[in-house]
């Protein structure tokens, strides 16, 4: 192969490391939530450094999740013709990219956002490598219950680093993600079940069946509903928010009702299709609200220095007025103009 064309296929195959589809959601997670804890626009520096350390921290954990995997991943037709199993790129060399991704990562989070930011970068980091990659995925058919909380922390560091605290809405908005996260995973799992048979990966519908998983993805998607719901009750999101947060859970759970009364994969598929849908609009709504509420206030805000600023050009030009007549010797003005 050619030098730059070696090149650039190497470079698309270390991007694959990093899992750019979810990648992608995980880091709109991160960037909404900013805009929200901000009220709408955060500091622009912040929000460049926190959302690159963002995407090499997650592209980090990723690479660490394919490296431990590739004996499963080598079983599946979904994630067979990943760069570790095909053997494009070395275990050793995809270790020092996650390496070199999660260091600066680290460094940029702590020194450029704040250190809170960093470290909510390194617990999820450490809750999605260690606890559900290399623990919880092969020994429970909780595993993403439980370890599904890894995909919640990017929201966490968006709103650390606008803020440097939690708050309530920030649990809240990770609760979303967590409450989402199983509905999301097992509508694919109801249709990939021989695959993670074959890979012997105790997912729900293998382990405990499809009728269980239904009812437990109907369970988690009213959680669901519930806390998206509750975080209108907080005030930082507004009417555009909560109106979306209705339709589109009205959406999702149309569509996992569908998906437990359906004997084929039809619906699993679609709910698994919307899941995808369902988060980057319901975060979209709630960035979309505070942004419009930030403009709106400011413009009322704007608006009103003008008035004030009227009043007392108006004010003065009546002082300047009276002192001229007054200094004119002309009979003294004492009414107003
Ligand atoms: C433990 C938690 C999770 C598990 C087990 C899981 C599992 C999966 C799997 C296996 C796929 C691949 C589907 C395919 O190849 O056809 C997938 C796709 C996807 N997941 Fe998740 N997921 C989890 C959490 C998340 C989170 C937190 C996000 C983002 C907030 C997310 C976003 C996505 C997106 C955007 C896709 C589609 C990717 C594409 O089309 O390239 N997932 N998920
Ligand atoms: C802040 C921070 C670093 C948070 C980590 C967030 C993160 C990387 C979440 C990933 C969620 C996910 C892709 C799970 C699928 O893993 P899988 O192994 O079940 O899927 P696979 O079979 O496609 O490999």
């Amino acid at each position: 192969m050619h030098g730059v064309q070696r090149f650039l296929f190497l470079a698309r195959e270390f991007a694959q490391l990093t899992k750019p589809g979810i990648l992608r959601l995980l880091v709109i997670t991160q960037f909404c939530t900013m805009l929200v804890a901000a009220g709408g626009v955060p500091d622009l520096w912040t929000a460049i450094w926190a959302t690159l350390g963002t995407v090499m921290i997650c592209g980090s954990a990723n690479t660490i999740n394919m490296v431990w995997d590739q004996d499963i991943d080598g079983l599946m037709g979904r994630t067979a013709h990943r760069p570790l199993v095909v053997g494009t790129i070395k275990p050793a060399h995809a270790l020092l990219f996650s390496g070199a991704l999660g260091l600066g990562a680290v460094l940029i989070l702590t020194f450029l956002v704040n250190p809170l930011a960093a470290l909510m970068g390194i617990a999820g980091h450490a809750y999605y490598a260690v606890i559900y990659t290399m623990w919880l995925k092969r020994s429970t058919p909780q595993n993403i219950v439980i370890g599904g909380a890894a995909g919640a922390f990017p929201a966490l560091i968006g709103w650390a680093a606008v803020t440097g605290e939690l708050s309530l809405t920030a649990w809240l908005i990770f609760a979303i993600v967590f409450f989402w996260t199983p509905p999301h995973f097992w509508a694919l799992a109801l249709y990939k079940d021989v695959e993670y048979g074959k890979a012997n990966v105790p997912m729900m519908p293998n382990v405990r069946g499809h009728h269980t998983t239904k009812l437990q993805m109907l369970i988690y998607m009213l959680l669901l509903l519930g806390t998206s719901l509750a975080l209108s009750l907080t005030g930082d999101v507004g009417l555009i928010y909560l109106v979306a947060a209705v339709i589109l859970g009205a959406g999702f759970t149309y569509c996992c009702i569908r998906a437990a009364f359906d004997t084929t994969d039809y619906w699993a598929k679609r709910t698994f299709a919307f899941s995808i849908i369902y988060l980057g609009l319901l975060f979209a709504a709630m960035s979309f609200d505070s942004l419009q509420t930030h403009y709106f206030t400011e413009r009322h805000y704007l608006a009103a220095i003008e008035r004030d600023a009227d009043r007392m050009r108006a004010e003065q030009d009546i002082d300047e007025i009276r002192r001229l007549h007054n200094s004119a010797s002309a009979p003294v003005l004492t009414s107003t103009p």
